[in-house]
């Protein structure tokens, strides 16, 4: 059926429809002028673009729905059932599988910003929306001063009303949302450094929001949707800029800005020492080099403007606005017993002198009581409070874990900067990167890392550390990634404390940590490309989009060199997830594909050997047995160069036996003898109900490692639901492929064929389905779950719904490899027994966790606290 026309009555609400026609019928009289249109397959209106037009830059945030790619399997279908998960309420989620873009342009650059939602038809509903027709009638939220200003001109172009909302209004929504859903979007910023704090969203009002634009805002925040500008100052941006032109002359604010950076502002600024003879104000707590007053030495000399240098101008200009808003900030905060400052705004715009001279002032005057926060998202307050303030999107409802941030192959080179539209097919992905590699490296010319030490000794309102040559204006300005919303993920049910649970083991923060990890994806990428390229028939299309693949990712690592907090807190489960997400924005699916399918084919052939052997053992022995084996086989590791290495020099057997031979106790952390002890030991304690084991790569590694784990486990009586990744990550086996692996065993083993019938997972298996009934009854169920993620390591924050809803019986949690165990939840606490396995393939993660060795062994058993 065709798009209702352009003048039907159709109800539409402020915010943009995205029509589902699909079974829509006429109600009532055809013959009637507007006749009701019904729409069954309608679901809650839903907003796309909202605009924040300021005086210098435009900011736009607009959603965009993700494809569901997610296919409706059997396996899904199963455990579903099995585990009693709805489809999710579609109804409650408007915003499901989608994805929140962040796009900032120019103001005076207005008709690239016209193009850019023309191009993208933003205007009416995105290109993926059904309805196609012209919409004369469509209204976008818009704030700031130009949402008047431009109401014409988006008229005439677009087509389109701007519908006016608060600015202060949309400030607070936007900051509110943010706080409450993004985990670490406030950082503090002082002398040079950049920690990123944590917000409890249910500990988050009052603060008090200071927006500093041309002039100054000081909003207290109580609640959701209440609040009261209780100060401001008229000495704001504008002020600085207004004053600065004039002063020296410069073009923009951000040369202005770039031009403090080489400035001394004793040559302008009175002294403290100026006044004192070069002595110190010591009763008072004053040094020499306080500032007494701002420009109070251009009064006493005879000098002309000419004679001081435009920097100095500059730089005392900056000061003097800074402090000035950090002390009455702070005064505010005092007056009504605020804990918490966060400052955005234009002025802001994360540039780190700014952000340090605040933070110097708050400090300075709470004496180190208070502290001034910023936000990644800080330009974007208001443009979000807009989109928000379209109803039913159900963009509130979304908490911390149903958001994840990525950053496509653009990121590294936008920055913070202003930037045009972010690249759209893969086509343009592919040709915008050729365009920058003849264009050089100028894009990503590195940022100088800022030296720890440095400081001037001064005291007072003195110079942060991050003044000067070495750092960049812009080196703060932080990327805003592309917000995914996936209403889905849950938090994992079974972690001890979400509040102390950090993945990350290793802390990148660590400047020698991080070089050593960005050095190891880089020198692996070669390898990585050539398997992608030939995971693609090795064909022209293929290299061309290696190439890119590697361009972009390469740029990231150098990127994130020049400043590791560009992304918000690097951790590297974050770096070794990129990747994967690298590859897949260059359309390579599955780069380990044929690898994967290869080693699986080789290890279920012996597998019957394998089980046969297990089964000649007494059950203490083959309890070792099976540990041993889980981690001898933990070595098919393509992610590990030093394994890569080793592949070359015998056969997926060989090297599986070679793994076996080596193993000896005890192992670097041996708890083998407490798990035994609860498996086999104190006969009253009931075998586990469930356990969930987190499995890692294809091949050996599952199939004569986890797999026969599980068969111990089944055999015991405890479910056993195996949980694997829901997208492919290096050689890591995903939950799509697990339950054939799985069908192939259970052709030799009559455990795991029960198990898996009672699971669902063999509805379709050649396997005699006449007596599977009656045996199901006689078997506790393996099944497979997916993880939500697509990464060698996994955020226990962020988990799909099987897996949270899997975890609700289990009480026992038995993780998996390297990336799984050590990179991340090597330190997790759980509220049920856990056992994290794993060979550490690499030396220098080996000296730093455990003091020792590559290829030594993990075996980490900690009981229910
Ligand atoms: C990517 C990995 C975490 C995967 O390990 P797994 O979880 O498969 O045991 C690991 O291979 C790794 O940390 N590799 C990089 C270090 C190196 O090449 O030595
Ligand atoms: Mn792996």
């Amino acid at each position: 059926m065709a798009p209702p026309a352009g003048n039907s009555s159709i109800h539409r609400s402020s915010s943009r429809p995205q029509l589902d026609v699909s079974k829509a019928e006429i109600q009532g009289n055809l013959e009637e002028k507007d006749p009701t249109i019904l729409l069954p397959n309608q679901s809650d209106d839903l907003s796309h673009l909202a605009l924040d037009i300021g005086g210098s830059l435009i900011k736009l945030v607009y959603f965009s729905r993700h494809e569901d790619q997610s296919s409706d399997d059997k396996r899904k279908r199963s455990v579903k059932d099995r585990l009693g998960i709805s489809n999710g309420n579609r109804r409650s989620y408007p915003i499901l599988g989608g994805r929140l873009h962040f796009v900032k342009f120019e103001t005076r650059k207005i008709n690239e910003c016209l193009d850019f939602i023309s191009s993208k038809q933003l205007h009416c509903g995105g290109l993926e929306s059904h309805y196609t027709g012209a919409d004369r009638n469509a209204i976008i939220k818009a704030t700031g001063g130009g949402a008047y200003k431009y109401a014409d001109l988006f008229k005439e172009r677009l087509g389109v009303s701007l519908d006016k909302e608060d600015e202060m209004d949309c400030l607070v929504a936007g900051a509110n949302f943010l706080l409450k859903a993004i985990r670490h979007e406030a950082f503090t910023h002082m002398e040079g450094q950049k920690e990123f704090v944590q917000i409890d969203p249910n500990d988050l009002f009052p603060y008090l929001l200071v927006n500093i634009g041309s002039g100054v805002s000081m909003i207290k925040v109580d609640e959701e949707g209440k609040f009261e500008r209780v100060s401001g100052t008229n000495v704001g941006g504008g002020t600085y800029w207004g004053l600065g032109r004039l002063l020296t002359k410069c073009k923009s604010f951000d040369e202005l800005l770039e031009l403090s950076q080489k400035g001394d502002n004793s040559n302008i600024d009175m002294l403290v020492g100026d006044i004192y003879g070069g002595l110190d104000y010591s009763k008072i707590g004053l040094s020499a080099s306080t500032i007494a007053s701002s420009f109070g030495k251009t009064i006493s000399e005879k000098k002309e403007l000419s004679d001081y240098r435009p920097e100095d101008i500059s730089l005392s200009l900056l000061r003097m606005i800074s402090y000035n808003i950090g002390q009455i900030a702070y005064l505010n905060a005092l007056r009504f017993g605020l804990k918490r400052i966060f400052f955005g705004g234009f002025f802001i715009r994360g540039h780190a002198y700014t952000m340090d001279t605040i933070s110097f002032a708050v400090h300075f005057w709470s004496k180190g009581e208070a502290q001034a926060m910023f936000l990644r998202h800080e330009g974007f307050l208001g443009a979000l409070g807009a989109f928000m303030s379209y109803e039913k999107h159900g963009l509130d409802d979304l908490m911390v874990h149903h958001l994840v941030e990525r950053f496509p192959m653009g990121a590294p080179y936008t920055g913070g900067k202003i930037h045009g539209p972010p690249l759209g097919d893969l086509n343009e992905k592919i040709s915008w990167m050729e365009k920058f590699l003849q264009k050089g490296t100028e894009i990503t010319a590195p940022v100088p890392m800022t030296p720890a030490s440095g400081t001037t000794g001064l005291g007072g309102f003195e110079v942060p550390l991050s003044k000067g040559s070495t750092l960049r204006p812009d080196a703060s300005a932080l990327n805003v990634g592309v917000l995914h919303l996936v209403p889905t993920l849950e938090v994992f049910p079974l972690l001890a404390d979400i509040k102390t649970y950090e993945p990350n083991t290793i802390d990148l923060a660590d400047p020698s940590e991080l070089e050593y990890w960005l050095k190891v994806l880089s020198d692996h990428l070669p390898d990585l490309v050539d398997k992608a390229v030939a995971s693609e028939g090795g064909t022209d299309d293929a290299k061309k989009r290696g190439d890119a693949f590697a361009h972009a990712f390469s740029a990231h690592l150098a990127r994130l060199m020049e400043e590791p907090t560009a992304y918000g807190k690097l951790g590297l489960a974050n770096l070794l997830e990129m990747r994967e997400e690298c590859l897949r924005e260059f359309h390579f699916g599955d780069a380990y594909k044929s690898i994967k399918q290869r080693e699986n084919e080789a290890s279920l052939a012996v597998l019957p050997d394998l089980l046969m052997e297990l089964d000649g053992m007494d059950e203490e022995t083959r309890l070792l047995t099976l540990i041993e084996g889980v981690l001898a086989a933990n070595i098919f590791d393509w992610g590990s160069r030093a394994c890569v290495e080793l592949y070359h020099k015998g056969t997926i057997i060989e090297i599986y036996r070679m793994s076996r031979n080596k193993m000896q106790r005890p192992w670097r952390v041996d708890d083998f003898d407490g798990f035994k002890e609860r498996i086999l030991g104190d006969k009253k304690q009931p075998p586990h109900r469930r356990a969930l084991l987190f499995v890692d790569n294809s091949g050996a590694d599952v199939v004569l490692g986890m797999l026969p784990l599980a068969r111990e486990l089944l055999l015991r009586g405890t479910e056993v639901v195996l949980v694997a990744n829901s997208l492919p990550a290096l050689n890591d086996v995903t939950a799509m492929e697990l339950p054939d692996i799985v069908a192939e065993a259970a052709k030799h083993c009559d455990i795991l064929r029960r198990a898996a019938e009672a699971g669902g997972l063999l509805v379709d298996a050649m396997i005699n389905a006449s007596d599977s009934s009656k045996e199901n009854s006689s078997s506790v169920p393996l099944m497979v779950v997916e993880n939500g993620c697509g990464s060698p390591c996994i955020d226990l924050r962020q988990v799909s719904s099987e897996l949270a809803a899997a975890a609700k019986d289990a009480d026992l949690v038995i993780l998996e490899g390297m990336g799984r165990a050590l990179h991340t939840n090597l330190n997790a606490q759980f509220k049920c027994d856990a056992l994290k396995l794993a060979m550490v393939k690499n030396q220098r993660l080996a000296e730093k966790l455990v003091k020792g060795n590559i290829y030594d062994c993990i075996c980490k058993y900690e009981p229910a606290s």
